[in-house]
């Protein structure tokens, strides 16, 4: 069964149109990735999936149900998004604990804590920082806690608006190894925004390349090894990343 389903997805901002006729299908279990120039409309398809923008006409449809803009509470249910900073998204003044239990308490789930000691060790953080705030952890430590909320609800997929990218280098490859990890252990579909050609490498079966609001091309990981795109744009974003890794 298909994950996502995107069937001529047309996404503005007050009227203002940024995404043109996208279309794309994410399988279930699937990493998925959205890459492209700054601007080209990937945070806002994630945003419109996951109802922080219902500006949009098209179809857009989770596990084979039509999504209804209006009904958020059912789409965070299914879905979940992670963003690129977790300082910025998570509240200052609020414990792990609390950010933590906040979804459950929203959805009207009753739970003793055994879920926040149950994420705390999926995402590896230990738990002397159930009641720290974000000030007291790294960014690294932030962007675990940003996963564990996100997996609160047992979500079955995932967005991720560039997780790893405000994160020092030598952090990113600990938060990428713990995506790949999650998704092994929890069954999650991943659709996730990166600039990075080599993220998609490591963690994504299938890559959409997008320029100025449109999809212009869809590709495989095996495609993405051998350089092998037809579009004029895709084989330069793939030329100036090879070269951008070299030096
Ligand atoms: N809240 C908003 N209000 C108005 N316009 C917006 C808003 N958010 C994004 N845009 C515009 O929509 C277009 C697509 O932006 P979007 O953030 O989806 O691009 P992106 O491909 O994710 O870029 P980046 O890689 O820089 O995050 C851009 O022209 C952007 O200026």
């Amino acid at each position: 069964m298909s994950a996502i389903e995107l069937n001529n997805l047309n996404i503005a901002y007050s009227s203002v149109q940024v995404v043109h006729g996208a279309s794309l299908t994410v399988n279930e279990g699937e990493s998925f990735a959205l890459v492209g120039e700054s601007g080209s409309g990937k945070s806002t398809i994630l945003k419109a999936i996951c109802g922080l923008n219902d500006e949009w006409t098209g179809e857009i449809k989770l596990y084979g149900e039509k999504v209804d803009p209006r009904n958020r509470a059912d789409i965070s249910r299914i879905s979940q998004m992670v963003f690129q900073d977790p300082y910025g998204s998570l509240h200052p003044r609020k414990t792990v604990d609390t950010t933590l239990s906040e979804p459950l308490a929203i959805h009207g789930i009753k739970d003793n804590g055994d879920r926040v000691v149950e994420m705390l060790n999926a995402v590896g953080l230990d738990q002397r920082y159930r009641f720290r705030f974000p000030h007291q952890m790294s960014g690294g430590q932030r962007q675990r806690v940003a996963i564990a909320r996100a997996l609160m609800l047992k979500p079955k997929l995932m967005l991720l608006d560039e997780p790893t990218s405000a994160l020092d280098v030598s952090v990113q490859a600990e938060i990428l190894n713990l995506l790949k990890q999650l998704r092994k252990d929890q069954n999650l579909t991943y659709l996730l925004v990166t600039h990075d050609l080599p993220v998609v490498s490591f963690l994504c079966d299938r890559l959409a390349v997008m320029k100025k609001g449109k999809i212009v091309e869809i590709a495989t990981r095996d495609q993405l090894a051998k350089g092998e795109f037809n579009d004029a744009y895709s084989q330069e974003l793939y030329h100036a990343s090879k070269h951008e890794y070299v030096a």
